[in-house]
């Protein structure tokens, strides 16, 4: 196993056929253990490999796509789930409140109408309950966890609460498979579960184990970008002279009375720069998945032989001195030119990962996080909480890293 801490490792690994989990030979050893964890590295796109991985991606992507993943066409919609979040945020009248849940349940409706073609009211019990699961379900494991490759485990006495949480999700996924299973209509394909229905895919992998590639989707869609979200929240209450020029810039290319747009992006780079710097101070997954090399490759001195589990360090990346100036100083202007009206690149930003496994829904997060924070800096003062200690940030470990929980007043515009 070897943990890869620099950029050169990780695109190296990365661009190694694309493997992940144990490998080919490890899921045979699995299923001679237990046939339940074979099914479960077989049907979930984060986990497979090979012939499975590559037909889930075939068929994932494309059906995404023509609901408008990560594409223009779903601006409204996310703007339309903004304006929801942020009328949640206003009756909260500037009283101090961790904004966690209410940041989950704006994301998971975006990806929710993708998958599922519905979003949910913000107090429906069902959803609250899958969303505190699937928040439980990423705090108690992180990616080097046995249980994530062995999902077996799952079983045992000692995952006993991680299983409340999986279970719980798998029955909320299941009630919208089994929905639309009894409505479903070939000419009318609604959604990314219909499009699974409708396809041949579909002889291929039971809705009792379909259900893993749809939690795929909707953990991810989740709790990647509220997570962002919620890191900007908190770094730009802690630098308000950066969330001045946030919102400065805001109020000069996209004023207070319409709302952001993905073509406003080009002519807003200190937003574009301070989300960046987010994301790279703060990776939301710091250790990213697991993949494995498919043949002998060589680094500098070291050959790393064929089969070998590349652990991608992307907090060490991006705090590494040789390629960032003060990395662990917050500093949106790291990422613009000289003159601040460019966004500028730096290779080892990368927290997407990269190679033929990066994040599938890239497109989509970019769009995604971008304008939420746009819409929230457009509208609210994020404010710490008078006479309260300032909030820690070192962030929660688990799957995804959260800021531990912190109060923040949203103040109207
Ligand atoms: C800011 C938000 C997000 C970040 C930072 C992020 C980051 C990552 C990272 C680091 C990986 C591992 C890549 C690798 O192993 O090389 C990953 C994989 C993945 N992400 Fe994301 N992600 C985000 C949002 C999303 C969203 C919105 C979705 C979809 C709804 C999504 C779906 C996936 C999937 C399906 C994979 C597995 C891809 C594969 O194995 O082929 N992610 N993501």
């Amino acid at each position: 196993m070897v943990a890869a801490n620099h950029r050169i490792p990780i695109q190296i690994g990365s661009n190694s056929r694309g493997f992940r989990g144990l490998g080919e030979e490890a899921v045979c050893v699995c299923f001679i253990f237990n046939q339940i964890c074979f099914i479960f590295l077989i049907a979930s796109i984060v986990w497979s490999n090979g012939k499975p991985w590559d037909d889930q991606r075939k068929f994932s992507l494309p059906a995404l796509r023509s609901f408008g993943f990560g594409k223009k066409s779903l601006v409204p919609q996310i703007n339309l789930e903004s304006r929801y979040l942020a009328d949640e945020i206003r009756a909260l009248h500037g009283e101090p409140t961790d904004l966690s849940a209410l940041l989950n349940k704006a994301t998971a409706n975006v990806i929710s109408q993708l998958v599922f073609g519905r979003r949910y009211e913000y107090d429906d019990p069902e959803f609250i309950g899958a969303l505190e699961a699937l928040a439980d379900a990423f705090g108690l494991v992180s990616e080097t966890d046995p249980v994530i490759v062995f999902e077996s485990l799952v079983h045992t006495p000692w995952y006993k609460p991680y299983r409340g949480c999986i279970f719980k999700l798998r029955d909320f996924v299941m009630s919208h498979l089994h929905n639309h299973q009894e409505t479903f209509q070939k000419d009318n394909i609604r959604d990314f579960v219909d499009a699974f229905l409708a396809h041949d895919i579909s002889k291929d992998y039971s809705l009792d184990t379909f259900w893993r590639i749809v939690l795929d989707f909707f953990a991810a869609g989740t709790e990647t970008t509220a997570v962002v979200t919620s890191w900007a929240i908190l770094y730009l209450a802690v630098h308000p002279d950066v969330q001045k020029k946030v919102q400065d810039e805001l109020d000069a290319v996209v004023g207070r009375g319409q709302q952001p747009n993905t073509s406003d992006r080009p002519n807003l780079p200190y937003c574009d720069a301070t989300l960046m710097e987010i994301m790279r101070i703060r990776p939301v997954l710091p250790v990213s998945l697991p993949h494995l090399t498919s043949a002998d490759v060589s680094i500098g001195p070291y050959t790393i032989p064929k089969g070998t589990i590349i652990i991608p360090n992307l907090w060490a990346v991006h705090h590494d001195p040789k390629e960032w100036c003060e990395p662990h100083l917050f500093n949106p202007d790291r990422f613009l030119s000289a003159d601040g009206q460019t966004v500028v690149k730096n290779e080892a930003w990368m927290p997407f990962s990269i190679g033929r496994r990066d994040c599938l829904g890239m497109q989509l997060a970019k769009m995604e996080s971008f304008l939420l924070f746009a819409n929230l800096f457009q509208q609210f003062d994020f404010k710490l909480p008078p006479d309260q200690p300032t909030p820690s940030m070192r962030g929660h470990t688990g799957l995804s890293m959260p800021p531990e929980s912190y109060q923040i007043c949203a103040i109207e515009r």
